[in-house]
């Protein structure tokens, strides 16, 4: 493939590896996004739109966007800032996958039980601006200055064996299930920041022609975003318990309600979030909702 053929394509950057790259690929399904991925080929064109993808690390994805040498992207907030980007893109969707936590952790036997015990110490970290700042701040505070300031060292994975092969106090990582903190002995003492991936675009566009497409494909992987977020629930309700089941299942505009051939009877249709799924249907069951049925959705416009 030549530069010549990516004219006039949008380019979108997707995560070429790690704890996104899945997820990535399954919402390019669920939009429809249609593109063969040649062996050990980071830039592919779609089939079906003028776009090509472009597979890079997460981290650098900002600063692609962010320079508009790219239109969109998909990354973690957490390297948008780390990227100190957070002024040159847009966040567009938050997409409701790679939710894990920045946080500061010391090992469990350690006598440091807090952040201020650490600072002026050593902290391992592969976010060294992020680490930087709040131990810079956190520095200042307590007057440390010169060498008596914390001594925050970048190392680019696996930073969880820093406290124990002796290179640091503490160290700065994310943290999802804390599997792999715990299995290393050490636990959080502070939280830096939430984070979640995102759809990102340029904040000043060098390519006006494409924020039809831009437009089109952020709506599409909204679709696919929100129909992981809810299920369809559907019920049978006697008549008189209808009031109390939609407050139940109020829907996002309102519920479907449908007659039966049972006159005493009614069946209801309503999203429902995900989360809420097991709740819901415990309280319909209660106030007398019979052949509770829950359903998966494929994608939605909503
Ligand atoms: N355990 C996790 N759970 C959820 N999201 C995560 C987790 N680890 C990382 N992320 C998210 O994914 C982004 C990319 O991190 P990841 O470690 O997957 O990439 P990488 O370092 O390029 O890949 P690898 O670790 O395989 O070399 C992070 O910035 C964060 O937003
Ligand atoms: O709380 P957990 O569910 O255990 O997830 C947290 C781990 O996931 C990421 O590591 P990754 O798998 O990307 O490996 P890496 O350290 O080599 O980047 C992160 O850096 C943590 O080590
Ligand atoms: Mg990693």
């Amino acid at each position: 493939m030549n530069a010549d053929s990516l004219d006039g394509r949008l380019l979108f950057a997707i995560p070429k590896k790690g704890r996104l790259h899945e997820k990535c690929l399954e919402l390019l399904a669920g939009a429809d996004i249609q593109f063969r991925r040649h062996h050990r080929l980071d830039v592919c064109l779609v089939k079906n739109h003028p776009m090509a993808l472009v597979f890079l690390p997460a981290a650098d994805i900002p600063s692609f966007v962010g320079k508009g040498n790219v239109d969109l992207g998909i990354t973690g907030h957490d390297v948008i800032l780390e990227a100190k980007m957070e002024e040159h893109v847009a966040e567009v969707l938050q997409l409701n996958f790679g939710k894990c936590a920045l946080q500061v952790q010391v090992p469990e036997a350690a006598s440091i039980k807090s952040v201020e015990d650490l600072a002026g110490k050593r902290v391992v970290t592969s976010f060294e601006v992020l680490a930087g700042e709040y131990f810079g701040k956190l520095d200042d505070s307590r007057n440390l200055v010169g060498d008596g300031r914390t001594k925050i060292e970048y190392v680019s994975g696996s930073v969880e064996a820093a406290c124990a092969l002796g290179l640091a106090d503490g160290i700065v990582d994310l943290v999802e299930s804390g599997d792999t903190m715990r299995a290393a002995g050490l636990h959080a003492i502070s939280t830096i920041l939430q984070t979640e991936a995102v759809l990102i675009k340029a904040n000043l566009t060098k390519h006006a022609e494409h924020v039809s497409l831009i437009n089109l494909i952020t709506s599409r992987i909204a679709g696919v975003v929100a129909a992981g977020r809810y299920v369809i629930c559907e019920y049978n309700i006697p008549r008189d318990k209808l009031h109390t089941a939609t407050a139940i299942t109020p829907g996002r505009r309102a519920p479907t309600i449908s007659p039966l051939e049972d006159e005493d009877w009614l069946a209801v249709s309503a999203m429902v979030e995900k989360g809420r799924t097991a709740v819901v249907m415990d309280e319909l069951v209660k106030i007398g909702a019979e052949d509770v049925l829950i359903f998966n959705l494929d994608n939605c416009r909503v």
